[in-house]
């Protein structure tokens, strides 16, 4: 198992571009360069303070750190991978703009995960989990110096087990964002059958169980976070008692690596028996060997016992080609739903709820109707770019009261497509056919040989090899395990098709077309 903690020196030596860039490292000289960096960034950091309120600060930011400022580049240090992929997820855009609205220069801000100042580590990550960056519901299962972490696990799930955990919190695991519940997820097409799904396990009694892996997925920054958390915030209320876990992958993988450490983890797989209700975010992320084996076990005890478990990932469970085949087999046994981009309804909805939540703490805060529309018509990409523009317009209104759409374009320019072309993935791609041709994606991976499948396959590879930098071999793979022969043959045969069929090639037209928007 590999806990992928890279040290911010080792990062600074040798990186080329940051020597290209000139970056200053903060912590080596004392120059007035470092001055004025370190006022910039206690000045971001009061204005952080500020947008996110105090007890958000404290779990997640009081231990950032200024690591080195370029001209264009800032990197920011935090002492374990885990806060720094949370803050990676849910605040690097935010942090970025506080940095440009102090300085327009910047471009990109990095968060590295420092670990040089460690000593006598013992397994990455250990202390710092339980740290004060850490919200109330992990920290309270911090163990005492003496300890195991597998002792402090199981104390912590048997002290709340033996009764029936209090209504409010999750026996142990990742921190539940209290914003992310069902009130505040906003429904739509794109994302109505996840919802029902969702609330239906939440509502659900002990063993009462249904769809069971119900397997999430979507692309980045679409809400499955928001929906996981909704699920394990509402079944924790749930007054028939479930006894609720909430992981991201990362988590569960810090856990039992130190639980092994310990030589503790049958005490930790123990007290996961007893739950009702698994929840794994960001199922992408597990890796390893011993660890897949743990979770492959975990999952079959939990489904084998009638348990419920819920699983999140960027792709659907049969394109986890990383994991173990056993794992993947039995994410697939469930209902796998795919959450689809917000339309414009749901965007705006989603922005009129940010602006009802902001206005609590700043009833003076006013944002023009048309100016919310506006944002909301050109940031289309995901939930998480409709944050970041939302906290930029927010920001940028106590500066400049009379911002005007042309304004607001400027500021989101980053936001609204005019940068780097869009990456296209072989799902879009094959969501975009399967849903031209009137079949499923599941089919499209399938071995199912009927020509309504097989030509809707073959335009889907094509597409991938042209759309996409994958190689054949690995287009194979992503499309049910077939050999690069067969890719080669449908990319020759599709090619062939259109040089000959006219109607053929305005429809491949029409389908990049549907991809790329
Ligand atoms: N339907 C929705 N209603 C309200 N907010 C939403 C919705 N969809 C996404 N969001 C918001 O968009 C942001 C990103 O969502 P979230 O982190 O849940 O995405 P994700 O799919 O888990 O992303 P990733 O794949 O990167 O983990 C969050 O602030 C979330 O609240």
């Amino acid at each position: 198992m590999q806990i992928n903690t890279m040290t911010a020196s080792a990062l600074g030596k040798g990186d080329n571009a940051q020597q290209a860039l000139g970056a200053v490292c903060l912590e080596a000289a004392g120059d007035k360069g470092d001055m004025k960096h370190s006022v910039l960034f206690e000045r971001v950091s009061a204005r952080l303070k500020a947008q996110v309120g105090p007890d958000v600060y404290a779990s997640w930011f009081a231990r950032l750190k200024l690591h080195s400022h370029s001209k264009s580049v800032v990197r920011l240090t935090v002492p374990t991978t885990f806060l720094k992929s949370w803050i990676n997820n849910r605040y690097l855009d935010l942090i970025t703009s506080l940095f440009q609205a102090e300085d327009a220069e910047i471009l990109k801000v990095e968060i590295l995960v420092r670990t040089a100042t460690r000593h006598g580590v013992k397994a990455p990550g250990v202390d710092e989990q339980t740290s004060s960056a850490e919200p109330a519901s992990v920290a309270q299962i911090r163990r005492p110096a003496a300890q195991t972490a597998g002792q402090a696990v199981a104390h912590a799930v048997s002290a709340v087990a033996a009764a029936r955990p209090s209504f409010g919190s999750p026996l142990f695991g990742s921190p539940l964002d209290t914003r992310y519940t069902f009130d505040t997820y906003v429904e739509g097409s794109s994302n109505r059958i996840s919802l029902a799904a969702a609330k239906t396990i939440a509502e659900a009694g002990p063993g009462a169980v249904r769809f069971n892996p119900l397997f999430v997925h979507s692309s980045v920054g679409l809400g499955k976070t928001h929906l996981l958390q909704a699920i394990a915030n509402a079944a924790v209320q749930n007054p028939r008692g479930l006894r609720v876990v909430y992981l991201t992958a990362e988590y569960f993988m810090w856990r039992f690596a130190t639980a092994i450490r310990d030589n503790d983890a049958l005490t930790l797989k123990d007290s996961l028996r007893n739950i009702d209700l698994l929840i794994i975010d960001d199922m992408q992320f597990l890796q390893g060997k011993m660890i897949q084996h743990e979770f492959c076990h975990l999952l079959n005890m939990l489904l084998d016992s009638a348990k419920q478990v819920v699983v999140a990932a960027d792709r659907a469970p049969w394109e986890l080609e990383s994991l173990d085949p056993r794992v993947r087999s039995r994410l697939q046994g469930g209902v796998a739903i795919e959450v689809e981009a917000p339309d414009y309804e749901m965007r705006l909805e989603i922005l009129k709820r940010r602006l009802d939540v902001a206005r609590v703490d700043d009833p003076s805060l006013d944002i023009p109707a048309e100016l919310l529309q506006h944002v909301a018509r050109s940031v289309t990409a995901s939930g998480r770019e409709l944050e970041g523009a939302f906290n930029q317009l927010v920001f940028r209104r106590s500066f400049e009261p009379n911002l005007t759409i042309e304004r607001v374009d400027e500021l989101l320019a980053h936001l609204v497509g005019s940068g780097e072309p869009r990456r296209v993935r072989i799902e879009d791609i094959q969501r975009v056919v399967a849903r031209h041709y009137n079949v499923s994606r599941q089919e499209l991976v399938s071995n199912r040989r009927t020509r309504v499948i097989v030509k809707p396959r073959q335009i889907a590879m094509y597409l991938a090899k042209t759309l996409t930098p994958r190689s054949f071999p690995e287009i194979g793979r992503r499309f049910g395990g077939r050999d690069h022969t067969t890719v080669l043959h449908a990319v020759r045969k599709i090619e062939e098709l259109i040089s000959g069929d006219t109607k053929l090639s305005h429809e491949i037209e029409l389908l990049k077309r549907l991809i790329n928007e």
